[in-house]
């Protein structure tokens, strides 16, 4: 059976030659990151790599060399005007007369790199007609108007996921080829599901509302939903919507009271816009505990958001929960 490679379906969804090649090296990196992990500790890419990011947050060998990997194949475009990446304290200028501007989280459930679990890289594609020096003002748009979102998930198999807003594609990457082939063109999540993710061991501090939805979760049968729930959780953004893009699901990185002034513990423009672009795109929803998501305008590049989303009804439930 003859599957069409990543290129001929961009040929063929996106009349912008300069947005095709953008897809392609970001497709190329991750080539590269997955032969990185392919040797594990033979390339000595497992543990920290001793320094933090602008969040304060530990970071792994893997995270600094999947961000150098991607900003460098970016950088070399010149239809890429600048890149913003959960790496970087700030925005990163590459051509000025550059069209797009990338957003990225190199490495996502980096935590899962040193036990060999799933990990994977999203990214974001949004619009400039700035010119002159890049600012950070460039970047903050509400995540609707993104030109493109995807990720590449490093799991059994290499998979890239992409959305040009003609719905969401699968392809899997064929290491005979060296390409990546369409293997789903009809991803869609079912409005209903019967399965959560969640980290519960959290449960005590998320806000009332959160708590009492999956209280009732998890009452199954028995309890006002009147059915069953299963759960999984990954550990990793970009598996766990994988999985809801699969076959569907509910995924919830709730605010919690430890940090109140903190919105949630994930990005918005690096990993909930993306990732809500998809989900939008194959009939889920994303929403915060207030609204959608992809209608929020950013106030600054590293900015975090509490993200509920996958299956529209489960989502709309929970998002209803929090305004009575
Ligand atoms: O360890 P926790 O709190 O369950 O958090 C897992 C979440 O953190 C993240 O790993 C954050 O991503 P990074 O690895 O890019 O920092 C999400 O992908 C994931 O959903
Ligand atoms: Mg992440
Ligand atoms: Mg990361």
């Amino acid at each position: 059976m003859s599957r069409a490679t990543l290129a001929d379906y961009l040929t063929t969804h996106t009349d912008s030659t300069s947005l095709q090649q953008l897809v392609i090296a970001l497709a190329d990196t991750s080539i590269d990151i997955r032969q990185d992990l392919a040797g594990g500790a033979l390339n000595d890419i497992l543990g920290a790599a001793g320094a933090e990011n602008v969040q304060g947050e530990e970071q792994k060998k893997l995270d600094v060399i999947a961000n150098d990997r991607i900003k460098a194949a970016l950088a070399a475009l010149p239809c890429v005007r600048g890149i913003a990446s959960e790496e970087e304290d700030d925005v990163v200028p590459a051509h000025q007369g550059g069209e797009f501007l990338v957003t990225f989280d190199p490495l996502d459930g980096s935590s899962n790199i040193d036990i060999n679990s799933m990990v994977g890289t999203i990214f974001s594609v949004l619009g400039s007609n700035a010119d002159g020096p890049l600012s950070e003002q460039e970047f903050l748009q509400p995540g609707r108007q993104q030109i493109a979102a995807g990720y590449m998930l490093y799991g059994p198999s290499v998979m890239l996921v992409l959305t040009v807003k003609k719905g969401v594609v699968m392809f899997t990457y064929d290491p005979q080829s060296g390409q990546y082939l369409l293997t789903d063109d009809q991803v869609n999540i079912p409005a209903d599901c019967k399965e959560f993710a969640i980290n519960m061991s959290n449960q005590r501090h998320w806000a009332p509302a959160m708590q009492r939805y999956i209280a009732e979760l998890l009452e199954g049968k028995e309890g006002p939903r009147g059915k069953d729930y299963n759960m999984r959780w990954v550990a990793a953004m970009v598996a766990d919507v994988h999985r809801i893009l699969c076959r569907g699901g509910l995924f919830c990185y709730p605010w919690d009271k430890r940090k109140p002034e903190q919105a949630g513990k994930l990005r918005l423009m690096y990993e909930a816009n993306p990732m809500g672009l998809l989900v939008e795109q194959a009939g889920g929803r994303i929403c915060t505990q207030d609204g959608p998501i992809l209608d929020i305008q950013p106030e600054q590049i590293h900015q975090r958001v509490p993200v509920i989303l996958g299956a529209a009804n489960e989502v709309d439930l929970c998002v209803s929960y929090h305004q009575s």
